[in-house]
């Protein structure tokens, strides 16, 4: 029996709703501007255990703020839990929040060396692929390649981005609604390079609203209602859940 690749364990993190917020007035008068320790903290995500294993394609499904993207950042490891545990056997390769790694004052060129080397991509291999991953971001991106990156579009950053960490070899992919990696042409080449890398063999993580995405890519489904994980089964029955919670 293969170990599993991701295990959640009890999985919790809490957060702080309203940190910046201004006391109202009646705070200031009743309590004096003095709030309890645990005024506005929540657990967007508690108690949650599920297993995936090795070539497993997971649908995160459910409705808007209750935890998905939180679940994605603690696998990526971006996010340390309050309490349970997570335990990932491999390296992830992060298909989130694109352009985050970007310094606006380099080049899209240097971006890539860049930001290829801090995901363990080696100079040699970038100097190689650096034609074939400009190519795979398009013509606008391949224009403005020596052009600092405060100049792109944000859709130009995340096509780059997306060329980029869709070339490592990471065993695990961590995705974030695919449909919102730019225009159609381009999400059809992404597509064609998601099904690529998964018959490789590799694990996906995807959270998305998009049913037919969800049910292209995945054969399981988590859905997490108010933080928790009520379905661990087939993406059927995650989306069966979904809808029985928002009517179509
Ligand atoms: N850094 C943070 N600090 C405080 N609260 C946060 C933080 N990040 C997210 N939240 C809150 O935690 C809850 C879960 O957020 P999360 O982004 O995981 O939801 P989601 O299911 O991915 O939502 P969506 O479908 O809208 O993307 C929400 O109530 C959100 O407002």
């Amino acid at each position: 029996m293969p170990e599993a690749i991701i295990t959640a364990e009890g999985l919790g993190i809490r957060f702080v709703r309203n940190r910046r917020r201004q006391l109202r007035l009646r705070e200031l008068v009743i309590h004096r501007g003095v709030r309890r320790a645990e005024a506005g903290r929540f657990w967007p995500l508690r108690d949650v255990s599920f297993q995936v294993m090795p070539g497993d394609t997971v649908g995160v499904i459910g409705r808007n703020g209750t935890g998905k993207s939180t679940l994605l950042r603690l696998i990526a490891g971006v996010l340390i839990p309050d309490e349970g545990r997570i335990t990932v056997r491999g390296a992830v390769a992060p298909l989130l929040e694109l352009s985050a790694g970007f310094s606006n004052d380099l080049t899209g060129r240097e971006n890539l060396h860049l930001v290829g080397a801090l995901h363990g991509l080696s100079p040699a291999y970038l100097r190689r692929h650096c034609d074939e991953i400009v190519d795979f971001a398009g013509e606008q991106v391949a224009r403005a390649i020596d052009t600092p990156v405060r100049h792109y579009s944000s859709g130009m950053k995340v096509r780059l981005g997306f060329a980029i960490i869709s070339r490592l070899p990471h065993p695990i992919l961590l995705m974030d609604e695919v449909t919102a990696v730019g225009d159609a042409e381009f999400r059809r080449k992404c597509y064609a390079t998601i099904d690529g890398l998964l018959a490789e063999g590799r694990t996906l993580v995807l959270v998305s609203h998009n049913e037919n995405d969800l049910t292209r890519f995945c054969n399981r489904g988590l859905y997490l209602d108010g933080g928790r994980l009520t379905v661990d089964g087939t993406v059927h029955e995650a989306l069966d859940a979904y809808h029985a919670a928002v009517p179509r």
